[in-house]
Order: structure tokens, then sequence, then C-alpha cells
């Protein structure tokens, strides 16, 4: 049976006039990764900052059943986050940073276990006012998954990570969920959220247009064929006045829908002298579907 861990219940929130979250219901089931989506300036900050009792709003948030609030925090302390930018005291290295925050028994072997599966190894005894901004990056993940939180909020955690790092995090975040931990991550990197979410959530203009498992969000698309000719502009008209549902112009995309056949396209294009140049199935990944989503909501 599933365990809501996050039960979010009208969630508004405002700076000054400007509506920003607008009455947010959601529920986060234990174990799962959610996938925070959404263009710029949608609320996903904001959002996971109300999360973190960091800003003012009304409506309710319960953590494994404790109220947040943003001048009762009790239930915070098994959140991890990375908002924005780490806060790293500069004077610091990595290493003495991470044991700083550690808590609870075994810190120095967490420590060193964080260290290693982060391959922080080179540069955790660097005062961090000399790190780049991906070594920033990767000790302030470190520092969210350290004390073995429930909950691990991360805002753009990719953000600066090479693709080593990005593949290192993605293991990471993978390896927490198999020991239970549960996730909100938000990132324009969609399809690298494609591989680890199970679940979606996205915000436009500060309302919640999708909820839903992640293979229900990218089954919302309808397939279709993508074709390459040596005319492609002649071949959209023709296909368009032959009454086939186009839903891209370059490359061409067909939507295929029930009863389509092959063989009646080509033949079209051959009898007209177009060449097909290449041909393929076209499979919906996060970014289309999310832009064809936004575009639904919009217009
Ligand atoms: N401190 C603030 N004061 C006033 N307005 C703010 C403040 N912080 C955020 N906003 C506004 O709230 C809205 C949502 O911002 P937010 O940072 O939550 O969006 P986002 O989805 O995280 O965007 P991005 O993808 O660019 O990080 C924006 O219109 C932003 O201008």
């Amino acid at each position: 049976m599933n365990t809501p861990l996050l039960t979010v219940t009208q969630l508004n929130q405002y700076f000054s006039h400007q509506h920003i979250l607008k009455a947010l219901t959601f529920t986060i089931q234990k174990g799962h990764i959610v996938a925070l989506v959404g263009a710029n300036g949608a609320g996903k900050t904001t959002l996971m900052k109300s999360i973190l009792g960091l800003t003012s709003f009304t409506g309710q948030i319960y953590l494994n059943g404790q109220s947040i609030t943003p001048c009762h925090h009790q239930a915070l302390s098994a959140v991890g986050a990375l908002i924005e930018y780490p806060g790293l005291y500069p004077f610091l290295t990595g290493r003495q940073q991470l044991s700083l925050f550690a808590t609870g028994a075994n810190r120095t072997a967490r420590v060193t276990k964080i260290i290693e599966a982060l391959s922080m190894q080179a540069f955790a005894d660097i005062l961090t006012k000399h790190y780049s901004l991906g070594m920033r990056q990767k000790l302030g993940v470190a520092l969210a998954l350290l004390n073995q939180p429930a909950l691990v909020i991360l805002d753009e955690p990719m953000n600066g990570l090479d693709p080593q790092a990005t593949k290192e995090l993605r293991d990471l975040i993978l390896w927490a969920q198999a020991q239970g931990t549960t996730f909100l991550i938000s990132s324009h990197l969609l399809s690298e959220l494609q591989r680890v979410a199970n679940d979606v959530l996205v915000l436009d203009h500060g309302q919640l247009i999708a909820n839903m498992s992640m293979p229900a969000f990218l089954a919302q698309q309808r397939p279709t064929y993508e074709l390459v000719t040596n005319q492609d502009q002649r071949a959209y008209q023709l296909l368009r006045s032959a009454g086939y549902h186009l839903v891209a112009a370059t490359p061409i995309r067909v939507l295929i829908t029930p009863g389509f056949q092959l063989n009646p396209l080509l033949q079209l294009l051959l009898t007209n002298q177009i060449q097909l140049q290449r041909i393929q199935p076209h499979t919906e990944d996060l970014e289309s579907s999310l832009l064809t989503m936004l575009k639904t909501v919009n217009h």
C-alpha cells in the first residue's frame, strides 16, 4: 500500500501582492523520487522553500504526520536539502564541513562514505573557498544526503556538474532510494530526471497542472513517425493536404492515429517524386511531453 511521506493541502504563497503558488494539493509517497518540473519562474524553488518552512505560506504541509509551518520546524530534522547555492564555510575543507554537520552514530564512516560515493577524495581536504562550481555543488548534495534523512529536497542538483559527476549523483540518488530515502528534485535537465524519477509534478505559473507517475506522463504523448525527405517543405504540404495529422515540420512528424498505415504514405511521396531519406518511430521524452503539456495549457 502507498504511504504518503509528505502531504501538501491548499498551499498558497504570495510575494507582496503577487500570487506565486496557487492552491497546490499533492502527496509524495514514501521511497519515491519525484521530479518537480516547470518553466523558469513557475514556482519550483518557492514550493521547496515552503516545504522547508523557509517562507511564509497558507495551507497545510505535513511531513510524516507532523505539521510544518514557518515557525514550527521540528519535522524538518528528517529533511536534507540543497536549495539554490550551497551555503559553505570558506575557511573549512569539505571534509571538515561534512564532519561539522554529521549527526548520530557512525559519523566519521558516513563522511568517508559520502566523499567516496561522490568521488570527492581529490578535493575533500581543500578549503571550500578554492572550490569550483561543480565541487561546491557536489559538497552541497553530500551535505543534503549525509544524515540519511527521510526526505531529500534538491533544487537543480546537477547545476555545474560534468557528465561523470552527473552519473555519480544519479547512482547515489538511486542508492539512497534503495535505502528508503524519498526525493523531491527539480531540474531543467529533464532527460536526467526521466532516468530516476517515479513521479512528476508539473508547475505552470504557480499551478499544479500535472501530478502523475513518470510512465503515465510519458505515455500521454501519442506516437509519431519522423520523416526526412529531399523536399521536406513540399512533403509537409502534400501530407497535410492528404489529411495526415502532422505535429512538427522540421523534421516532419506524422501522428500515428488508429488504423494508420505506412504504405499509402510512402506511395504518396513516391508518386510525387519525393525521396524518403530516413524514417523512424519517434519516442517521446520528458522534455517534449512537458512542452506539449505547457503549450496545451497556455493556448
Ligand atoms: N524573494 C522574492 N521576492 C519577490 N518575488 C519572488 C521572490 N522569490 C521568487 N519570486 C517570484 O516568484 C516566482 C517563482 O519563482 P521561483 O524561483 O520559485 O521559480 P522557479 O520555478 O524555481 O524558477 P527557476 O526555474 O528559474 O529557478 C517568480 O515570479 C519570482 O519572480
